[in-house]
């Protein structure tokens, strides 16, 4: 057999938890937040693989149960992004001799208070629509690296936006426009130079910088020449706010509103009918660094 090198993880994926603090947290009698867990653990377990040895492997039920029981060991609420971390740390402090690496990926469910009768009710919730992901990779000297993020952020604007002096060839049919409504679910991931300090405020603000800039001031709005000029400008927007962060990725669909025209029947819907096209979609990205 020729010299071979198996490179090789195990853990649980999509472990759901929900944590109930029952206690008063921000002038409210209890929080509950909802989280979808996966961990992927680097460890000693090659003799598993290669001789069917399992005396090392730490069971991925093992790694489930452990998702629910560091929930309840975090006695005050946390950010999911402090939960990933301890969670990550756990495995390696608790199997120092086979854990040398772990990575947790965990989305948080929009679970929001809900308001009845213009009060925030004490303990009802309905669930929102985007959500706040989180990446936690763990390193053999104990390090935590932490990335946030956002998906799902579904925005649309009913003017301010338009497309025109693309390059023309003989497959070009689009036309020029300064008119047309501009939509996409936007996915942000950033990563940090230095901790924040508080993961969940800085979630908070940097969703509201991503918005405000896509959309303008309330009133005049802000003209888009193109997704990839927002896209720059809500990139920018972020790394100016907040010096601790290192570096944004956005991930901006296209999601076409196409005006709606019958020319053999001759109507013409197009200034305010439209058909709503997730597929296909244009696809727009970029990650913006600072340099150093
Ligand atoms: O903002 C846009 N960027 C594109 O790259 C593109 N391509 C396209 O067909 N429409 C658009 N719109």
């Amino acid at each position: 057999m020729a010299e071979e090198e198996l490179e090789h993880q195990h853990g649980k994926a999509r472990v759901r938890v929900a944590r109930l603090w029952r206690s008063k947290v921000d002038g409210q009698p209890n929080y509950l937040v909802e989280w979808n867990v996966s961990v992927s653990l680097i460890s000693k377990v090659l003799p598993a693989f290669t001789e069917g040895d399992n005396s090392n492997i730490v069971a991925t039920d093992t790694i489930k149960n452990t998702v629910y029981a560091v929930a309840k060991e975090c006695t005050e609420r946390l950010s999911p992004e402090d939960y990933g971390v301890r969670l990550g740390k756990h495995f390696l402090t608790t199997y120092p001799e086979i854990v040398t690496g772990s990575k947790i990926t965990l989305f948080e469910k929009p679970w929001e208070r809900v308001t009845v009768n213009g009060q925030l009710h004490d303990h009802g919730y309905k669930l929102g629509s985007e959500k706040h992901t989180v990446e936690v990779v763990v390193k053999s000297d104990g390090e935590a690296e932490v990335t946030s993020g956002v998906s799902e952020l579904s925005l649309l604007k009913t003017t301010q936006s338009g497309f025109e002096g693309f390059f023309r060839d003989k497959y070009t049919i689009l036309s020029d426009t300064r008119e047309r409504m501009l939509a996409s679910a936007v996915r942000a991931v950033w990563s940090y130079s230095t901790k924040p300090a508080d993961y969940q405020k800085t979630y908070e603000e940097v969703k509201d910088v991503l918005v405000t800039t896509f959309f303008g001031p309330p009133h005049e709005g802000v003209y888009s020449p193109s997704v990839q000029k927002t896209l720059y400008e809500m990139a920018q927007a972020v790394l100016a706010r907040f010096p601790e962060i290192d570096s944004i990725y956005l991930n901006m669909p296209n999601i076409h509103f196409l005006p709606v025209n019958m020319p053999t029947v001759g109507v013409k819907l197009g200034d305010d009918v439209f058909t709503p096209t997730d597929e296909p979609h244009g696809t727009i990205e970029a990650r913006l660094s600072r340099k150093h």
